[in-house]
């Protein structure tokens, strides 16, 4: 048996924990022989610490082989002791009518601490997700803190993934053909209204996706329900996606830590100046991981549509991140 490694889960006790914690236990976030210790994090108030402890009996009951031990936690500094994976996932979600950045004040003081607890306390070599909205820019006040404690910004990414997933299902769909057959979608920017789901370079079955759809498909019918896709699960469940957002969670983490085989895999990721998209944001690139390092795909041809989009969302998160510059000081 391979050592324990330790796998830290904010929000523990909502909607998405309800399902990620049972996927990270079954293996499917480190593999069918990698042991975890799971560390859950949650507020301090009773009824929610109470509510916490019974999902926890839960995963006790599955008896899963994997599962080393199981910590509660209410302070991120004894939370995240020698945490090597770092879910973040607590956080308020947004309801009808909302922008996800409207969350940016409920939020946003959230992850300043978490970032300092985990440079202070976390594995060196800590790879955190911020999954709690608004995820890039929530990434980036984690990703600010904990570089005050000495980590690496690229240590700290927010979660692109499920839209990359729902790119890949909508245009699977469109095509007739399963998702496995489809490589090459990017997620630009935000995980917001303004992404840039980007198919020019998508291969569909090895051929160009641009020749099998039509562009007023992608202008009117692929971008914005992928864009508005969120937005439109919570008008049907009442609640904004959980299973899809935990499922995301796990391929963005796993690619991570286990690569991702040559896939490119979207990512929000510190903005390095690739794609002309200045530093001083995360933002959604397409990458490729390997050996537990990920890397922005370089030398991708961008034309007039995709640059015009690519602003759009770029302009957004810069303005997110002048509303929330006092949090970065
Ligand atoms: N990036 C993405 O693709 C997606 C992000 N989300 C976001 O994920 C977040 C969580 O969503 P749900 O699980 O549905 O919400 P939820 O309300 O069911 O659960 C959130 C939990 O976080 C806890 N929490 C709040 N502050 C905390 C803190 N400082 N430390 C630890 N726990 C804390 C709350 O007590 C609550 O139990 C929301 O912000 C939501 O908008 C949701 C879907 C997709
Ligand atoms: O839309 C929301 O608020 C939840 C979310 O981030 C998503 O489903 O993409």
């Amino acid at each position: 048996m391979k050592k324990p490694v330790k796998v830290a889960i904010t929000g523990a006790a909502g909607q998405i924990a309800y399902s990620l914690i049972f996927r990270v236990a079954s293996g499917s976030l480190l593999g069918p022989d990698q042991p975890v210790i799971l560390q859950l994090l949650e507020v301090p108030v009773p009824e929610v610490l109470e509510k916490l402890k019974g999902t926890v009996m839960e995963v006790d009951d599955c008896a899963f082989p994997l599962v080393h031990s199981i910590e509660i936690h209410s302070d991120p500094m004894s939370g995240f002791e020698g945490t090597d994976y770092a879910l973040l996932v607590g956080a308020r979600p947004r309801g009808p009518g909302m922008e996800r950045k409207d969350l940016l004040t409920a939020n946003g003081g959230i992850f300043g601490p978490q970032g300092k607890a985990l440079a202070a306390k976390a594995s060196k070599d800590v790879r955190a997700l911020v999954v709690g909205n608004p995820a890039n820019t929530n990434a980036l006040i984690a990703a600010t803190a904990a570089a005050k404690g000495g980590l690496d910004p690229k240590q700290i990414h927010a979660m692109v993934r499920l839209d990359h997933n729902r790119a890949v299902s909508q245009l699977a769909t469109k095509t007739g053909v399963h998702g496995n057959d489809i490589e090459k979608v990017i997620i630009w920017g935000n995980h917001s209204s303004t992404q840039y789901p980007d198919i020019s370079h998508t291969t569909v079955g090895g051929k160009a996706a641009k020749s099998l759809v039509d562009q007023a498909w992608v202008e009117k019918d692929f971008i914005p329900t992928v864009q508005q896709r969120g937005a439109a699960i919570i008008k049907a469940r009442g609640l904004s996606s959980a299973a899809s957002a935990a499922s995301a969670a796990v391929d963005h983490v796993r690619d991570w830590a286990l690569g991702s085989n040559g896939k490119w895999v979207s990512m929000g990721v510190p903005s390095d100046g690739s794609y002309g998209i200045k530093p001083g944001i995360v933002y959604g690139y397409p990458c490729i991981c390997k050996n537990g390092q990920y890397e922005i795909v370089q030398g991708l041809s961008v034309d007039e549509f995709s640059r015009a989009r690519m602003t759009v969302t770029e302009n957004e998160l810069r303005e997110e991140r002048a509303a929330i510059e006092d949090l970065l000081a």
